[in-house]
């Protein structure tokens, strides 16, 4: 018998809308270990919708969201939250850092959240990886846009999540900033073993990461 690897991510017969509006009819992805994609689709075809549904922060209409092995629909707001913590990295446009902390107290938070306490070495060693070792003590106001976006790579990285997803990461960025920002991505996620899931518009980002999921305007194709 072949024996199949669990997906890290598992999305069957999904269904979200608001009001009368369907957006997601009939959702199906299987993400494996260590296999990069993007998500495209136009704006307003529900990436984000998509993403809030795989990560538990909305339950969908319908369908079945598996990360891992353990179901994410179905369960109580707590038992997502848990879960999200505990095997999923996100990194939205809005970087969401804690702006009372310094960065080193950014992802220790993050990382007790996440159920992955741990020392400033290994935090000091995650930002260095993003080159922003000179930069753990820094309060978020105080870092460019560029470096808090990378803050923002390693506080979702900090509890090892299965499963990295990023919103949007590139689309305010030039040609030059995008590819870094893409390719470090793509560098850390390989380094920490999680797959990566980037949400985006931007057509630009192909050429690094040729896997793509496509939202219709109302549907989902994997090629
Ligand atoms: N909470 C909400 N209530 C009502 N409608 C919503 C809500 N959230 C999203 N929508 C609508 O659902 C559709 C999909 O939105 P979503 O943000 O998921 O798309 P998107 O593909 O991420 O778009 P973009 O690329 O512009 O960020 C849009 O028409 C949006 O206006």
């Amino acid at each position: 018998m072949i024996s199949r690897a669990t997906p890290v991510l598992a999305i069957t017969g999904l269904k979200h809308g608001y009001g009368h509006k369907p957006i997601l009819t009939g959702v199906e992805i299987e993400l494996n270990e260590g296999a990069h994609h993007l998500l495209l689709g136009p704006s307003g075809s529900g990436k984000t919708t998509l993403i809030h549904a795989i990560s538990g922060l909305l339950e969908p209409d319908d369908g079945s969201v598996v990360i891992d092995g353990e179901a994410m629909t179905g369960r109580s707001p707590a038992a997502r939250d848990a879960l999200r913590r505990s095997k999923i990295g996100l990194i939205f446009q809005s970087l969401r850092l804690v702006s009372a902390l310094t960065v080193r107290e950014n992802l220790h938070l993050a990382g007790r959240l996440s159920g992955h306490p741990t020392t400033d070495a290994a935090i000091d060693a995650l930002l260095a990886q993003v080159g922003l070792g000179h930069r753990c003590s820094a309060k978020p106001r105080h870092l460019s846009q560029g470096e808090a976006q990378r803050a923002a790579i390693s506080r979702a990285l900090i509890g090892k999540p299965r499963l990295l997803i990023a919103d949007e990461p590139t689309s305010a960025l030039d040609d030059e900033n995008a590819d870094r920002v893409a390719s470090l991505l793509i560098e850390t996620a390989d380094r920490n073993g999680s797959t990566l899931l980037v949400a985006t518009h931007d057509q630009r980002l192909k050429k690094l990461i040729p896997r793509t999921v496509t939202l219709l305007s109302q549907s989902i194709a994997v090629p």
